[in-house]
């Protein structure tokens, strides 16, 4: 057998990446297990090693017996086997015919855990039925560890074994030979860097994922083999760093690329209407119910439901999604009559720590592991310093492109300044700067053609405080207020012609409101909606509004530039 581990170490050793050493380990354990099981009785079905931090994964590298074994991350469809492999910090194996799981070092009689039941530690929840009912008839999990014990991941492998149900397979010797491999691999694999592109690669032709840096490689990776699966992909990360565009992206992605995409943002749902948004209501379910909505649930048939910032779901409603997401059935609010078929994928996003709401009690453990299977997060634009100048050339030209202003850049000065900055409000506010800067570029007087944007401009747009702050809004609007009316007295020192910067221009407060939230929501009829302007929406309206407030707020640049510009008599 050391045959196998003797190889596995010399493609180790010669490895570049994780990846490539995690597919020597699974070619060792596969012969391994193959040397001592040569019959035909039982099999090696899929195996995996999973890269993981607590709370996401980092790399996953899967095996499959035969092709038509469908392919990636099988494995990882139990965010419980994650959950088991913390709790017990050792292997274990799972018995799945007779819903049992035993850790492998228990060789007592009775050294059976029941899953389900009520004494039972380990509920057996619909999800790990569903699991367990899937070809494979024993699984085996072992830890994968740092060499300071840290866990680090988990290596599972699936094994098609019918004759020996009931029976402790692989048998112990087995077990003992495949943890040895992992415990002499593990620490020459886990000192690989995970696999990533060289350079930044910028993916021209994909409007939702145009740009993709180092940070980001190995998570689009995972990603892209996830986007195949129907179990619940969890997408975390800061405010503003993308998740509802790559949440829009694995939906393009998956089997249900062709169907609707829907958002249901809670955010701007009240909580005791959750519920009902998700799964729609008949006239008379409750005051207020006039006529039948249809929820999220149902309007995202056959496609993907996005359920953006799920940390603000209410304790009640977290068991009503619990049980849609187990069942995968739901009630219409005032429906008689059966429970309808969720025919639906579900991705949910959030910006909070659900590990801590948790431990607050403010979020449910069971709906937590339910949503946890295929967890990805995302980094802040602050560790993609190498992604920056390539969004920024993309935000311009989609900006040129929106305005039918040709084809406009950023001058190299210009982009090392962007990529000087912090970004704490990510990739919306990196698009707030470049809208802003495009806006004052073009009131510029130009040579002819020169459609460049310098540092100069970049340092005005970012002075004049793209940076979003959900905090009080009297303080900035009082700071706002002075600046106006300093500007209007320097102007008049100047003796400047009444007009370049009177009353009227204050309207381009209004008018930097409509554009943020055009900017915020990237809906122009969302963002009309939000500021209370539906009637605007209704009769279309909206855009020749947008237009105005565009040219509003090109204007106040203008005024105040002239202003600025105008040496003191
Ligand atoms: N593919 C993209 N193309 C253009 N702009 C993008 C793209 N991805 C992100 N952005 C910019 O970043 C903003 C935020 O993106 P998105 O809404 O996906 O982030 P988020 O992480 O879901 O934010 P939040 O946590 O606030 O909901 C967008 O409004 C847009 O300005």
């Amino acid at each position: 057998m050391y045959i196998y581990l003797r190889s596995a170490l010399a493609r180790l050793n010669q490895a570049q990446s994780f990846e490539a050493g995690a597919d020597a380990l699974l070619d060792a354990l596969q012969g391994g297990f193959e040397r001592a099981h040569p019959g035909r009785d039982a099999a090696l079905h899929q195996s995996a090693v999973h890269l993981r931090t607590d709370q996401s994964y980092v790399s996953l590298v899967t095996r499959n017996a035969s092709p038509s074994t469908t392919p990636t991350c099988e494995g990882a469809r139990s965010a419980e086997l994650w959950n088991w492999t913390r709790r017990f910090g050792r292997s274990f194996i799972v018995d799945t015919r007779l819903h049992r799981l035993r850790l492998t070092d228990d060789t007592t009689e009775g050294g059976w855990l029941d899953l389900g039941g009520e004494s039972s530690p380990l509920p057996l929840t619909a999800s790990v039925v569903r699991f367990l009912e899937q070809e494979a008839t024993h699984l085996l999990v072992i830890p994968l560890c740092t060499s300071q014990s840290a866990l680090a991941g988990m290596i599972t492998l699936e094994f098609c074994a019918p004759t020996y149900t009931g029976e402790f397979f692989p048998p112990q010797a087995g077990i003992e030979a495949l943890e040895s491999y992992v415990e002499l691999l593990a620490h020459a694999l886990l000192h690989l860097p995970v696999k990533v592109p060289g350079p930044t690669e910028t993916l021209r032709d994909d409007p939702l994922l145009p740009v993709v840096g180092r940070a980001m490689a190995p998570r689009v990776n995972l990603l892209k083999a996830f986007a195949h699966h129907d179990e619940c992909l969890l997408i975390a990360g800061p405010t503003g760093c993308g998740k509802s565009r790559i949440a829009r992206w694995c939906h393009s992605q998956s089997r249900h690329g062709d169907g609707p995409f829907e958002v249901l943002d809670l955010l701007t749902v009240p909580e005791a209407m959750q519920m009902a948004h998700l799964v729609g209501w008949r006239r008379g379910a409750f005051s207020g119910a006039t006529s039948h909505v249809d929820g999220a649930v149902t309007r995202a048939r056959g496609g993907t439901l996005f359920i953006d910032e799920i940390d603000k779901l209410s304790l009640e409603t977290q068991a009503g999604l619990l049980h849609l997401l187990e069942e995968r059935s739901f009630q219409v609010l005032g429906e008689s009559g059966g429970r309808r078929q969720a025919e639906v994928r579900f991705i949910v996003g959030t910006n909070a720590d659900l590990q801590h709401e948790v431990s607050e009690g403010r979020f449910r453990e069971d709906l937590y592991y339910r949503i946890n299977v295929l967890p990805v997060e995302l980094p802040p634009l602050a560790e993609r310093s190498d992604e920056i100048a390539a969004w920024a050339a993309f935000m311009l030209r989609r900006c040129a492109n929106d305005a039918g202003a040709g084809a406009w850049s950023f001058t190299p000065e210009a982009l090392r300044t962007l990529e000087a900055q912090r970004w704490p409000g990510n990739l919306r506010e990196l698009d707030n700067v470049v809208r802003r800067a495009f806006i004052i570029a073009r009131s510029r007087p130009e040579p002819e053609g020169a459609h460049t944007i310098p540092p100069g401009v970049v340092e005005r747009a970012l002075s004049l405080g793209g940076r979003p702050e959900r905090t009080s809004i009297s303080a900035p609007l009082e700071q706002a207020a002075r600046a106006f009316i300093h500007l209007a007295l320097r102007a008049r020192e100047r003796g400047m012609p009444a007009g370049g910067l009177d009353l009227d221009l204050s309207e381009a407060f209004s008018a930097y409101i409509i554009e943020q939230a055009v900017a915020w929501t990237d809906d122009k009829a969302e963002a009309f909606c939000l500021l209370g302007c539906a009637n605007l929406v209704e009769h279309k309206n909206h855009h020749r509004r947008y237009r105005r407030a565009q040219e509003a707020v090109a204007a106040l640049l203008r005024a105040e530039s002239d202003i600025l510009q105008e040496p003191p008599r």
